[in-house]
């Protein structure tokens, strides 16, 4: 095996999410002096998974840790529709909450869209309300919110220094979540989008052509090196537990990109973990900041 020094220079995530979370402090101060409130973020949890009760746990540390105050429902596994949406409408009611998150995935019994089409589109963070994503979708439309990944992964670029204008970009995966809202906020920048999904012949060849990717099909290490062109710029959504007997854990993360490849031919790159998954929190906090302070000079 040859061992090459890696090209690319290293997007670091996690130390911008920390200049983020620095600016939203300040902000949020600001809030208080100027109106006597502080923004609140809700978190609703349904079930016992481990990775939702960690995601969970780091959101609202975040939260603690920039002013917002943090309001929590956890529900067991076994709480029906109707409960889960009598949590979220007397959040939708409660003045003191600007933005509601609801842990996704919920149990298979409830009707994730329904109960996300419940969340009042004032206080729906996650930016997965229809309206949001029409909105998104649409020029010369703003969102009140956009989903945070996808917008941790523009936030990433430009403070990179990134140009996106007049520029060809790949977005691998089209979910709701990540990657249909990364190709429409990629094009809202004048870039010219292409999304590859599964059926989509010819995969690395079309991605081979961009100058931004952004990975985010969920299968890891599926960029390799030969899809990524000299001098692109990389953002790999992906968090994959793959096995690593050497590993304290017994598994390590990897992302949907073939780091190391990629690397190689990278202008710039972003890390997994350290990468997308601190700026998804701190884009949270942004969205909530954003709401409350919508609310505030309303009068609310
Ligand atoms: N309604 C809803 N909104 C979400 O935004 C949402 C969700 N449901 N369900 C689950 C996914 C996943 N997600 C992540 C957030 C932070 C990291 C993160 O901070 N990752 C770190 C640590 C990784 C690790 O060590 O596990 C990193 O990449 O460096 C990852 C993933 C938000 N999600």
């Amino acid at each position: 095996m040859t061992v090459t020094a890696m090209a690319a220079k290293l997007i670091d995530g996690k130390a911008i999410a920390e200049d983020i979370r620095k600016e939203l402090k300040a902000e949020v101060e600001q809030l208080k002096a100027k109106y006597g409130k502080t923004p609140g973020l809700a978190v609703v949890l349904v079930g016992e998974r481990k990775d939702s009760q960690t995601y969970v746990r780091n959101k609202k540390k975040a939260c603690e840790e920039v002013g917002i105050v943090s309001y929590g429902t956890d529900l067991p596994e076994t709480a029906s529709e109707e409960e889960v949406l009598k949590v979220v409408a007397d959040y939708n009611a409660d003045p003191n909450v600007h933005g509601i998150l609801v842990q996704l995935p919920l149990p298979k019994h409830i009707d994730e869209q329904r109960v996300l089409d419940a969340i009042s589109i004032e206080k729906d963070v996650d930016g997965f309300h229809p309206l949001n994503i029409g909105a998104l979708a649409m020029r010369g439309r703003d969102p009140l919110f956009v989903p945070c990944t996808p917008k941790g992964c523009l936030e990433l670029l430009k403070r990179s220094g990134v140009q996106l204008s007049g520029k060809r970009a790949a977005v691998v995966g089209r979910s709701n979540i990540v990657g249909m809202p990364a190709a429409l906020l990629l094009q809202r920048e004048d870039a010219t989008v292409t999304v590859i999904h599964s059926r989509t012949p010819d995969a690395q060849r079309i991605c081979a052509e961009a100058d931004i990717i952004i990975a985010a099909c969920g299968k890891a290490e599926m960029v390799e090196g030969d899809w990524v062109k000299e001098g692109a710029a990389v953002i790999d959504v992906g968090i994959n537990a793959v096995d690593d007997p050497s590993a304290k854990r017994g598994y390590r993360l990897v992302g949907d990109v073939n780091f190391a490849q990629a690397a190689e031919r990278a202008e710039c790159i972003t890390p997994v973990p350290g990468g997308v998954g601190p700026m998804t929190i701190a884009m949270l906090l942004r969205n909530c900041v954003d709401g409350a302070t919508r609310a505030f000079a309303a009068g609310h």
